[in-house]
């Protein structure tokens, strides 16, 4: 919900390097100036001057959602470390309204040789939160970061994940008005990512964000307004949608240029999913499917064509362990005990490569009699978003089960697995009872099964649909 309250205002912000080509430059450009200007000489100068920032200026207002995007180098670290006020401005003027707590790339904010816990007061003292205060909220921070007794050592030995966990959970914990997220949540496992992205998603209700990652499928999702950057100077601010648009049209462009425009029609077979994306520029002819099959037995015959060439789908699935699941809720009439992703033939699915039929199983054991209970599923990506889902709901609303207490219940769904973008996945599951519309949760486990498409044949959007079939034809006018 964003509203006319100013939260942030960038005015003809600039950010000047000076650049030495050597260190000696640096001295000469210290002591030889002043001595020159004595003698009345004012040109003398050792160093280039370097924008990484110029003339940029806009606003925010609160509860907006603000994805900064730009390729590397563009300006998009420096703009935020100037709003946090880590970084001075060489021109122009940054206002900031409400305590802004940030997630800068990894280096910013701790010091290295305090133990976590220090760090978490530390970091409370400057974000102007009473140490008792700090003291009441410490358990909470630690069992966000979920970093158990790392906490008692200096972050020097702390992974990057792990720095991440602590510094994500020190930022959830100051009531910040604005939370600023610098790429960091692309480092950690999927399912602290997935538990970060739970965290914004509510924080977007009542607070600011201002987002930047080089994943514009992200900011797409979760930013109302995208900021474009492009070597220091503001290219577009607007709806997120089109300024992605430009931004990814621009690039397409840029990366034309830089490989050139020919393609050649004998391509080299290829290696790699990188491969594949260029034998999707090919004109060539693909193999498909006889149209008489059974649509069960029906795969998308590009993928044996690609496959042919080298290039693959390969999705790699991670077992059920409740011990490594995410969070979980549910009133507690039953416990989901096991998920389990079968190919169609029954045996556990590892590896699959997209198009072929799987089977995704729930199983729950009943703790008290449940009448018609409802299993259901969300296939989300790394950042949370809901990709595909379904329920038992409508297959069984006229013949309900009424499992008893001590029952245990599988829910079934067979589909065929969607061709995936290459990253990682996981799958929520959850059994309610009630209705579709009117229903308790029972059970519901956060990333109970998490997967990864390591390699894909797929380039564009979040989820590729076998295709039964494709034609191309001249017709008749
Ligand atoms: N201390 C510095 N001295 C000189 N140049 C710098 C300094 N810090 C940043 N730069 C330059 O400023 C430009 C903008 O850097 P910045 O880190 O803001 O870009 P970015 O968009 O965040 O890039 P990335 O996506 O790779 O993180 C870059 O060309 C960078 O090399």
């Amino acid at each position: 919900m964003s509203s006319d309250e100013l939260i942030i205002s960038v005015d003809s912000l600039g950010k000047k390097y000076d650049i030495y080509a050597q260190p000696v430059d640096r001295l000469k450009q210290m002591i030889l100036p002043r001595l020159g200007r004595a003698v009345g000489r004012h040109d003398l100068r050792y160093h280039k001057e370097f924008w990484a920032l110029r003339n940029v200026s806009f606003s925010v207002r609160r509860g907006e959602t603000v994805g900064i995007i730009g390729r590397n180098g563009s300006g998009k670290s420096t703009l935020l470390q100037m709003i946090c006020g880590t970084l001075h401005p060489t021109e122009g003027e940054v206002k900031t309204f409400g305590r802004i707590a940030a997630l800068l790339e990894l280096g910013a904010g701790f010091n290295p040789e305090f133990t976590g816990e220090e760090n978490v007061y530390l970091s409370g003292l400057l974000y102007g939160i009473p140490e008792v205060e700090l003291r009441k909220r410490f358990d909470s921070i630690l069992a966000f970061a979920d970093i158990g007794d790392f906490i008692k050592q200096p972050v020097k030995t702390y992974s990057s994940g792990m720095y991440v966990r602590l510094a994500f959970s020190i930022a959830a914990h100051v009531d910040a008005d604005t939370l600023v997220i610098d790429e960091a949540l692309s480092v950690g496992d999927i399912r602290f990512t997935q538990k970060c992205m739970r965290y914004l998603r509510e924080f977007q209700k009542r607070g600011t964000l201002l987002f930047v990652s080089h994943d514009t499928g992200a900011v797409t999702n979760l930013c109302d307004r995208a900021v474009w950057l492009d070597r220091g100077e503001m290219v577009m601010d607007g709806i997120t949608r089109d300024v992605v648009e430009s931004y990814l049209a621009a690039q397409h462009a840029a990366d034309r240029a830089s490989i050139g425009q020919s393609i050649s029609v004998e391509k080299p077979r290829a290696t790699s999913a990188r491969a594949a994306e260029s034998a999707d520029a090919a004109p060539a002819p693909l193999a498909m499917p006889a149209t008489d099959a059974h649509p069960d037995d029906v795969m998308d015959g590009r993928l044996a064509e690609l496959h042919g060439r080298g290039a693959r789908n390969i999705v790699e699935f991670f077992e059920f362990d409740p011990d490594q699941v995410g969070s979980s809720f549910g009133a507690g009439a039953a416990e989901i005990v096991d998920v389990k992703l079968a190919g169609a033939t029954g045996e556990s699915a590892q590896i699959v490569l997209g198009g072929e039929l799987v089977e995704l199983s729930i199983d729950a054991r009943i703790r008290e009699p449940i009448e018609g209970p409802i299993f259901g599923f969300y296939v989300k990506d790394r950042l949370g978003q809901r990709l595909f889902g379904d329920n038992t709901f409508v297959s069984y609303v006229d013949k309900p089960l009424m499992p008893g207490a001590g029952a245990r219940v599988r829910a079934s769904f067979h589909f065929r697995m969607p061709i995936l973008p290459t990253g990682e996945y996981s799958i929520d599951v959850a059994l309610a009872s009630g209705t579709q519309i009117d229903h308790t949760h029972q059970h519901w486990i956060h990333d109970a099964l998490s997967f990864r498409a390591s390699e894909s044949t797929m380039r564009y959007g979040l989820v590729g649909i076998p295709m039964l079939s494709i034609d191309l034809r001249q017709v008749e006018v």
